[in-house]
């Protein structure tokens, strides 16, 4: 068994209601918690419509490459056609972080899987939703959540604004 940490965004079409169908669809594949969601400024170098973003913890038999296949089914289901690096899209499920049952982060330096994900320790709209899903969360190779965020600019952590009330 492993537990994953996957973080959920879009910008296009019914956010929320795209959304809440792939929180859905995590619950038959060992969802263990969810945050609500968060709407966000986008983050990196693309102007593009604001986000709604989650994070959610799974936990089941898939391995890494599983839990990507996973990201990937959820992308398609919400009718996602991947173009612009960083840009809008109905659907965009990340893997940030793969634990094995003794608590060993799974690594990967692939293009196609890099774990843990290149980008969440510097991403506001992952950093805040998982704190609060779990104040003891920790990033691989980076250390405490609750760390990483008090580094990141105050604008970009104050720009996380909680959408709906607690799940
Ligand atoms: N940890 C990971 N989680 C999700 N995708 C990953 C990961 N590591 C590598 N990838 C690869 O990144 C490729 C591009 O993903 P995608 O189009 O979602 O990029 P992006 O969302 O624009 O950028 P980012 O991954 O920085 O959020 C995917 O095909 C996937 O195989
Ligand atoms: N706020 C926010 N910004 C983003 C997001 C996202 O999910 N939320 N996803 C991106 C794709 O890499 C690029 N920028």
């Amino acid at each position: 068994m492993t537990r994953a940490v996957l973080s959920l965004g879009g910008n296009l079409g019914d956010r929320a209601g795209t959304l809440r169908t792939a929180l859905r669809a995590l619950t038959s594949e060992g969802l263990v918690a969810r945050s609500v969601l968060y709407e966000t400024p986008p983050w990196g170098p693309v102007e593009q419509p604001t986000f709604l973003n989650a994070v959610a913890v799974v936990r089941g038999d898939r391995d890494a490459a599983g839990w990507l296949a996973l990201a990937h089914e959820l992308e398609d289901a919400a009718g996602r056609t991947r173009e612009v690096r960083w840009g809008a899209r109905t659907l965009d499920v990340d893997v940030v972080t793969v634990t094995a049952d003794d608590g060993t982060p799974v690594r990967c330096d692939d293009a196609d899987l890099t774990l843990p994900h290149p980008h969440a320790h510097e991403r506001a709209f992952v950093l805040v939703p998982w704190l609060a899903l779990d104040p003891a969360a920790e990033l691989p190779g980076h250390g405490p959540v609750r760390d990483l965020l008090a580094a990141l600019p105050a604008e970009d952590v104050e720009g996380v604004r909680r959408w709906e009330q607690l799940a």
